[in-house]
């Protein structure tokens, strides 16, 4: 599904992604964990075509998408939920949502009601509030059933437990678990959360000063050597 080979990229003259690679195969998860600063999300941005590659290639269903902008990547099945919950503060929640369904899929807005609901029922009640009135909790959530919505091939989620309180982070996690368990998208989930990332993961990479310096099954996460590059 994603093969991403060989990235390198530099913010100047600092080399802050070197030589990455993963594949991930859809129906699973994969956790992206390193400590602060050691470029996570810059990762994410090269995937996501916000940041273009210095070197390497990525790769979704076969296809080459390494020269494409953001939004053609959106609509080749890539959908990236920010740190920072990014929902846009003035629509309603329903427009919040609606606007996913513009960008990337030709879904119909009635469609939307059912699947939201299944997901984050707590969404239900709250499709006329604005946007910037939710709690950072359902603003997150918000931001997943937007990306959701555009039915996409791999979904990036980058540090969704970030500054929320735990019945939020646990509904996310029971999200997150009824994808890998539908299984028709694949799922990176970068995380500072280890438990978190421990319980949904179903392999792991981590990097270290831009590099991999371990990777494996869920069940090494908790390796004493993983944990070495960790913050935990
Ligand atoms: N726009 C930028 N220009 C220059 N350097 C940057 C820029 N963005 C990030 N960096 C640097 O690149 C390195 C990797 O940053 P990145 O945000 O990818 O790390 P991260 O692992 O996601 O960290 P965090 O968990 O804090 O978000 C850091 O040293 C950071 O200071």
């Amino acid at each position: 599904m994603l093969q991403v080979e060989n990235i390198n990229q530099y913010y100047g003259a600092a080399h802050t992604l070197r030589g990455v690679s993963l594949e991930l195969e859809r129906g699973k998860c994969m956790a992206l964990l390193g400590r602060n600063g050691v470029g996570k999300t810059t990762l994410l941005k090269c995937l996501m075509g916000v940041l273009p590659a210095s070197s390497g290639s990525v790769k979704l269903e076969g296809r080459d998408i390494t020269r494409l902008a953001p939004h053609q990547r959106a609509r080749a099945g890539i959908a990236y939920v920010p740190q920072g919950r990014e929902i846009f503060a003035r629509l309603t929640v329903e427009e919040n949502l609606l606007m996913g369904l513009a960008t990337h899929s030709g879904k119909k807005a009635s469609t939307i009601k059912g699947e939201v609901y299944e997901l984050f029922p707590v969404l239900k009640s709250m499709l006329h509030r604005r946007g910037g009135d939710l709690s950072g909790g359902q603003q997150q959530q918000l931001a997943i059933a937007r990306a959701l919505l555009a039915e996409p091939k791999l979904i990036i989620l980058d540090e969704p437990t970030e500054g929320i309180q735990p019945s939020i982070i646990k509904d996310i996690g029971n999200v997150i678990r009824l994808l890998r368990e539908r299984g028709d998208m694949a799922i990176l989930l970068c995380e500072q959360y280890f438990d978190f990332a421990h319980e949904l993961a179903d392999q792991f990479m981590v990097l270290s000063r831009g590099e991999v310096v371990a990777a494996g099954v869920q069940a090494q996460m908790g390796d004493p050597e993983v944990k070495r590059h960790l913050a935990v």
